[in-house]
């Protein structure tokens, strides 16, 4: 067998088109109905034998990426090794496009990115399942960023059920100056709804996605963490008015934020809501992707 000198993977940003959330749970984390939609922006990362773990990253945001141990593509090959019992002797380089602490799993797609890439670099043949668990065990959005597509996400949002879509979505991205902390996020959210209910998938919203029909989809986007991360993030209501004034058919708060997105009825429309948005002051920079995206995916091994 000739063993490969580097393999790379791309893996996919996400937007949650649903995101209920119930109230805290005793593990502190929460209860979801979670509909996690694939968006084309990627970050690739790149697995080369090396003496030890290294870590380097280059693309936007790249100074604000840990290169040590608690990067999540490094934790991702640490527990990949260890299940193997072998060392993480790997150089993973991380190419990010992919907005840093947006709220659109730019950590968890590295953190699948990495276990994809040492797994196909090692040969160490791990089940889809095996990396199902440890994506589980590295946080609550990695294995949706190694499946892709859209899915259904319930309990802490790591227990997926694949879910149909009929067509091809037109999403524009606001970037915003900064950037927010999941658990600060999903803080507020706890002091904003001392009584939130158990969390549900909506039927509308789910048709929608299987007939690929935007304008229903636009009227079912619901996203609980928004009024928690425009408590935190005042400015991203501007943003939001500017893109839904420049005829976006609906915008939301992009997870947990401060990366706000905007479905758009076409290509045509998306291009002009972006450049909107560009000139508008509201937001560093706005990205145009289309949906559904492929999960993670081996780019070829170089010998
Ligand atoms: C906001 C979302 O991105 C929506 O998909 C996710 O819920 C967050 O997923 P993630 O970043 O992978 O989160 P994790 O790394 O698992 O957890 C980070 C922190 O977020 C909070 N957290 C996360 C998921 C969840 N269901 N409930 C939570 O309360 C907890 O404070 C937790 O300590
Ligand atoms: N590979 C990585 N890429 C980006 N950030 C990382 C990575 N590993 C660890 N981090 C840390 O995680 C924090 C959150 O970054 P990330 O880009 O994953 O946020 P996010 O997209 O808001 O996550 P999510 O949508 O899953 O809540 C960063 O501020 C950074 O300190």
């Amino acid at each position: 067998m000739t063993v490969p000198r580097s393999v790379t993977v791309r893996v996919p940003a996400k937007v949650n088109v649903q995101l209920a959330v119930g109230a805290a749970r005793a593990d502190g984390f929460h209860d979801l109905a979670n509909v996690f939609l694939a968006v084309g922006l990627y970050d690739e990362v790149t697995a080369t034998p090396a003496d030890a773990l290294r870590i380097t990253c280059e693309g936007p945001g790249a100074d604000q990426v840990p290169l040590d141990r608690t990067n999540l593509a490094a934790r991702a090959a640490e527990a990949l090794a260890a299940r193997h019992g072998r060392r993480a002797d790997v150089h993973l380089h991380i190419a990010k496009d992919i907005p840093v602490a947006g709220g659109m799993a730019g950590g968890s797609a590295d953190a699948a990115g990495a276990l994809l890439a040492c797994d196909a670099l090692w040969g160490t043949g791990t089940t889809c399942a095996e990396l199902l668990d440890l994506c589980a065990e590295l946080g609550s959005d990695v294995p949706f960023s190694l499946v892709g597509g859209a899915a259904l996400g319930t309990g802490r949002g790591e227990r997926l059920t694949e879910l149909a879509v009929g067509g091809t979505f037109h999403w524009v991205f606001a970037v915003a100056d900064g950037g927010l902390s999941t658990p600060a996020v999903y803080r507020e959210f706890d002091r904003l709804t001392p009584d939130a209910p158990a969390p549900e998938a909506s039927e509308p919203l789910l048709a929608a996605l299987r007939t690929g029909d935007a304008t229903a989809l636009a009227a079912t986007l619901a996203n609980d963490l928004q009024p928690a991360a425009l408590s935190l993030f005042p400015s991203l209501a501007d943003t939001l008015a500017t893109g839904t004034a420049a005829g976006a058919l609906a915008a939301l708060v992009s997870g947990s934020g401060p990366t706000t997105a905007f479905l758009t009825k076409d290509a045509e429309a998306a291009a002009h809501v972006a450049e909107t948005l560009r000139t508008s002051g509201t937001c560093r920079t706005a990205r145009v992707a289309e949906a559904p995206a492929p999960g993670a995916t081996v780019l070829g091994p170089r010998a």
